[in-house]
Parts: C-alpha cells; sequence; structure tokens
C-alpha cells in the first residue's frame, strides 16, 4: 500500500517561516530543510521540541556468519544484548548524552542470554537464520512472525509518545544479509555493495563478495519481491526491522535512519510500501558501500559523515542534536517583518 507524505500544507507554512527568519534566505542550508521536514512530520509550525526520540535495536544471529564473512564470532551478538541491557554499549552512551530512549529486542540470538528481562526474549522468532548463499534465511511463517513483530513493536514506541524512532541492528554477520538486500533491490552485483563489515582483510573480503553473489544466484529473480527478498534474504531480526519501518512511516512517525542494516531495511520498506521514505531521514553515512548505494536510491543525503561503522543506532543517535538544532531555528529565530517593526 501506498503512504502518503508528511502534510504538503504544513511543510509549505514552514518553508514560508523559514523565508521569514531574521537571516539571509537560505543561510540555515541544510538545517532549514531539515527543520522543515520534521514541521511537516509533526503537522505543526513552528514544529514542537524534539524530547520523544525512542531507539529499538533489533538483535539476531545470522547462520551464513559461520562462513567466513566477519572478523567476529556469533557469541558476540548475546553478550553485546547483555552490554546495551547494562546501559555499557557504544549507542548506550550516545543516547544518554542525547537522551534517547533505548530498547533491546532479541529476535534471534543464537546463545543463550541468562536472566533478562521478559521484553527482551517477547518477540523472538527463533535462534539465528538460515545461511543466506545456501538456503533461505526464513521460512514464510517465520517471516510472517517477525515482520509482524516489528510492526507491534513500533505501534508500541508510538503509544509511548515517540515523536520519532530509530531502528538499531546487533549480530555478528549481518553486513552480509544487509549488502544483499540492498543488491537484490539495485539489481546490482556483489562486488559493487559489499563492504568490509567490522573489518575483515582483502582475502575475506573476497570471499564475503563470492557469498553474497552466490545468495544472490541462489535467490534468483524471487528478489523482484520485496517480502520473498525478506524470506531468503534476510533474518529474524533485519524482517522485523523493515516491519517497524513501514509502520512508523504509516502511522506518520518520522524515522532517523542508522548504517547499512537500517537503510537496507528503509530500501526494503519503501519497496513494500512505496511513499515511506518521506518519512524517512539518513542520520549518517556509514563506511559501508551498500548503504551510500541505497540512500542515494532513497534520495536521501546525510547529516552527519564521521566514518561510523559500528551500527547499533548509533549514527542516527549521534545526529539527534543537528535535528535539534534545527528544530530550534525554525521555533525560536525571529522573523525579519518583528526586528524591523
Ligand atoms: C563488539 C561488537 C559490537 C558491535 N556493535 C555493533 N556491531 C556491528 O557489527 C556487526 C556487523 O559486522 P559483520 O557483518 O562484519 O559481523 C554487527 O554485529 C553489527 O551490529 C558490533 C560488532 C562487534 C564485534
Ligand atoms: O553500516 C553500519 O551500520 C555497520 C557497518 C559495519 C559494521 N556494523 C555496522
Amino acid at each position: 500500500m501506498t503512504v502518503a507524505a508528511p502534510d504538503p500544507h504544513v511543510r509549505a507554512d514552514a518553508e514560508a517561516r523559514l523565508l521569514g527568519l531574521a537571516t539571509p534566505p537560505g543561510a540555515l542550508g541544510r538545517l532549514g530543510e531539515l527543520a522543515c521536514w520534521f514541521a511537516a512530520t509533526q503537522g505543526q509550525v513552528p514544529p514542537p521540541e524534539l524530547t520523544n526520540v525512542r531507539l529499538v535495536i533489533f538483535a539476531g544471529d545470522h547462520g551464513v556468519a559461520a562462513h567466513g564473512v566477519s572478523a567476529f564470532p556469533s557469541e558476540i551478538t548475546g553478550a553485546m544484548v547483555g552490554t546495551f541491557l547494562a546501559g555499557k554499549a557504544g549507542v548506550n552512551a550516545l543516547a544518554s548524552a542525547h537522551q534517547v530512549a533505548v530498547r533491546v529486542l532479541d529476535l534471534g540470538v543464537d546463545s543463550d542470554l541468562g536472566e533478562v528481562p521478559a521484553d527482551v526474549v517477547a518477540h523472538k522468532v527463533r535462534r539465528s537464520s538460515g545461511a543466506i548463499h545456501l538456503e533461505d534465511a526464513l521460512t514464510d511463517a517465520e517471516l510472517q512472525r517477525a515482520y509482524a513483530a516489528g510492526r507491534a513493536v513500533a505501534a508500541e514506541e508510538i503509544a509511548a509518545g515517540a515523536q520519532m524512532l530509530i531502528s538499531g541492528d546487533m549480530g555478528i554477520g549481518n553486513t552480509t544479509p544487509a549488502s544483499a538486500m540492498v543488491a537484490a533491490a539495485l539489481g546490482l552485483p556483489a562486488v559493487e555493495v559489499t563492504g568490509r563489515g567490522t573489518g575483515i582483510d582483502d582475502a575475506a573480503w573476497q570471499h564475503k563478495v563470492a557469498v553474497v553473489q552466490q545468495a544472490l544466484d541462489r535467490v534468483g529473480e524471487r528478489t523482484d519481491d520485496p517480502m520473498e527478498t525478506l524470506k531468503a534474504l534476510s533474518s529474524a531480526d533485519l524482517a522485523a526491522t523493515t516491519g517497524y519501518l513501514v509502520a512508523a512511516a504509516e502511522a506518520g512517525v518520522p524515522v532517523l535512519l542508522d548504517g547499512l542494516m537500517s537503510v537496507a531495511c528503509a530500501l526494503t520498506a519503501e519497496r513494500i510500501a512505496p511513499g515511506a521514505s518521506a518519512w524517512f531521514a539518513a542520520g549518517h553515512r556509514s563506511t559501508e558501500p551498500g548503504q551510500s548505494l541505497a540512500l542515494s536510491k532513497l534520495g536521501l543525503e546525510p547529516l552527519l559523515d564521521l566514518g561510523l561503522r559500528l551500527g547499533e543506532g548509533s549514527g542516527a543517535v549521534a545526529a539527534v542534536p543537528v535535528l535539534r538544532s534545527a528544530i530550534a531555528v525554525l521555533r525560536d529565530v525571529a522573523l525579519l517583518s518583528e526586528i524591523m517593526g
């Protein structure tokens, strides 16, 4: 189903206010554009202050991680879930600096998490996923459950007052399925989209390219369909992230996108629900080539370019202060007509 864009009348009002500010026309550059987009998503000029930003980290393991595509073992995924819960991961530091709420969910972690709050495992679909170069990542039933879980989680976060959502990822090996999703959506060969993830060397990168290409060749024309793409090439956590992004756009809640996983899911969300990407802004440019290619296709220019390659939602959370800067100028700067009496 097609998603309607943020209100064009509100956007036009916001653009008129921007032009009337006591600044030279265009002087606020991209902050001005960003403020107008945000005002339209909130249906208000000037836009409200941005106080309720909510990040959901979708965690899961990937069968392909056992096939030499990552610099790290799958056991890290479960350990990092504990680290997010303890507030000690990279994204936690950024989120507490910028007042972003963090929730972590296990959609498909393969290791035993021990004692965790019930909410963390409430949406668990399975352990790990099929190794995408050899078999489908998910069954039909698993895909439906994961996608519905992501939608339900978005609805919960919106009910909790989210003015803006962020998706984060945690899952060793996840840059491999995410690269395959981008290649599938753009019709590109693996060699153009595949990057180094956690930091693999040249030989491992060549192997990873071959694995991604094998996955694409295995799936063939099924990649023409975005849900088939999710079933064949993603995982429970990435399918849930895609459902979360579609549901946010349909509910009229904007999303600040993160790195490769977030953007691969956003690209897939736009294929499922054309128009959804009008509700998305790009937080940062990742070092992964697939992320930049997907952003170009979506027509999104990242706010930050800091060489980040962490995931977890970190690049989006780091961009929240830029968005708050944009909102502040459209709210707080006087109009030229006022100062000229
Ligand atoms: C300690 C650690 C923390 C992380 N936080 C996010 N990632 C990120 O790196 C991984 C993706 O890269 P690849 O596909 O090369 O495995 C994912 O776990 C992603 O969430 C991490 C990775 C590690 C090792
Ligand atoms: O683009 C990302 O978000 C990314 C890149 C490498 C590893 N983890 C995440």
